[in-house]
């Protein structure tokens, strides 16, 4: 497929998933056990961590990011990740086995690129192709199906470009993954075609941009 707007980011030419639309890149083993166990003792001590659900304008007026979220969020951006800006919005997701997150598109609120850590445990993502202005067709989810992605924990996953912001995305609220070659990163992970991988509980970290301009409109809509 079209892979020429993936070069952007020429560190990671390597983590290009060459079987999706432009752009994913899949890191696997980004941070180390220890740090993957660092960081979930953070957001379990705190409780911090969000049920599910969609990206919400109130997530916006997050916080200032604590240090040992800062230091990813500046290691993600040194790659070009958001065109030299930094990183300044992480959005923290909990599930349990057999939860999962419907389709969506996280909207245009953030500069178009998404950033995943993934903690505790494995999940595949889904994408699908957004519902046709053609109403007479019925479409199904099976239909809309595009691919799917193994996000492996400690993995680091980019998502822009079309993959961000054409597609929709979305998690089945399975208990288990049975792998198959619809999985487009497959060879970028340690799984295979016909592995049934078990969910534990995975908490992830999605980190992106919010450029200022629309920080600005929410804090005068917040008046
Ligand atoms: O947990 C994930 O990897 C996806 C989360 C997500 O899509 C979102 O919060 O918008
Ligand atoms: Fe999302």
């Amino acid at each position: 497929m079209e892979e020429s707007s993936c070069q952007a980011l020429k560190e990671l030419e390597h983590y290009v998933v060459k079987d999706a639309p432009p752009c994913v890149y899949y890191i696997p083993e980004y941070i180390t056990e220890a740090e993957e166990a660092y960081l979930l003792q953070q957001f379990w001590f705190r409780d911090r961590v969000r049920q599910g659900g969609l990206p919400h304008p109130k997530g916006m007026l997050a916080e200032k990011l604590p240090d040992w979220l800062q230091q990813y969020a500046e290691k993600i951006s040194a790659l070009g990740t958001f065109a030299g800006k930094t990183a300044n919005h992480v959005l923290v997701n909990e599930y349990n086995p057999g939860q999962g997150i419907m389709p969506h598109e996280d909207g245009p609120l953030y500069y178009p690129t998404v950033t995943t850590i993934s903690l505790g445990s494995h999940t595949v993502l889904d994408f699908y192709h957004p519902i046709s202005d053609v109403q007479d067709v019925p479409q199904t989810e099976e239909s809309r199906f595009l691919l799917s992605l193994l996000v492996e924990r400690r993995s680091l996953l980019i998502l822009r470009d079309s993959m961000y912001k054409h597609f929709l995305h979305g998690i089945q609220g399975a208990a288990q993954d049975t792998l198959t070659d619809r999985v487009a990163n497959l060879s970028l992970t340690s799984g295979y075609a016909g592995d049934c991988l078990t969910r534990g509980t995975r908490v992830s970290l999605t980190i992106r941009h919010v450029p200022k301009i629309l920080k600005t409109t929410l804090l005068f809509g917040k008046r």
